[in-house]
């Protein structure tokens, strides 16, 4: 465990697509979000979870280093960049070890990688999975905290845009299974439950 990384939990999303809020959807009994947290949670002395105020109660609080918080008011529901930003606010910290709620295969090895690569003169360390760019589950540093709010202030939220502005270290990395992003109730059928029809009943 380390001091110079603050662990973000992304959690303030609508969820429009899954249907419910997806943080509370469960993978062998686990919520979402505690899987988030447990890839995280080697590294971090300290985590926080970043929502909205109608699920801010939902999270359990059994761990005195996780802490639950909204986005800031002047960005709320903004975007991941929102939350991101008020991990920022609530703690300075050297980095930020960021990871979403919808991807309940996450490992803490992908961590593991990715802190191998930290050095004073990079803004952030992606990982790259399939050609395709991980932004969510990556590390940032405090630097880029002033453009997040120039960019949120002139209504950006696309954390594309923002990578390029910076210094990224992009990470390949071929661990599909460990990316596998749950966005619909199809999705979960599919990688969670694949012995559940998707109306729902038991196949034999
Ligand atoms: N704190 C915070 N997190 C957010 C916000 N928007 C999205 N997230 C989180 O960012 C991650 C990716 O979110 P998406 O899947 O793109 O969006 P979503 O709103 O959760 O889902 P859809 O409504 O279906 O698009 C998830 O962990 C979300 O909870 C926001 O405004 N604030």
């Amino acid at each position: 465990m380390n001091d110079i990384y603050q662990g973000v939990v992304l959690a303030g999303g609508e969820s429009r697509r899954f249907g419910s809020p997806k943080a509370f959807a469960e993978i062998d009994g686990i919520p979402f979000y505690q899987c988030s947290i447990n890839a995280i949670q080697p590294f971090c002395s300290s985590i926080v979870i970043v929502t909205k105020p109608n699920l801010q109660e939902k999270f359990k609080r059994d761990r005195h280093n996780v802490a639950v918080i909204n986005d800031v008011k002047e960005f709320r529901g903004q975007g991941p960049l929102a939350g991101l930003y008020s991990a920022m606010e609530y703690r300075a910290s050297p980095w930020y070890m960021v990871t979403p709620i919808d991807v309940p295969f996450v490992e803490a090895s992908i961590f593991g990688q990715l802190i191998k690569f930290i050095d004073k003169n990079i803004d952030g360390i992606v990982p790259i999975v399939s050609g395709k760019k991980q932004p969510l589950i990556a590390i940032y540093n405090y630097s880029i905290k002033d453009e997040i709010r120039h960019m949120l202030e002139n209504g950006e939220r696309s954390v594309q845009q923002l990578l390029g502005k910076f210094n990224i270290r992009y990470i390949p990395m071929n661990i599909e299974q460990s990316f596998i992003n749950i966005n619909r109730k199809t999705d979960f059928f599919q990688y969670i439950q694949p012995e559940v029809s998707i109306f729902g009943e038991e196949l034999k």
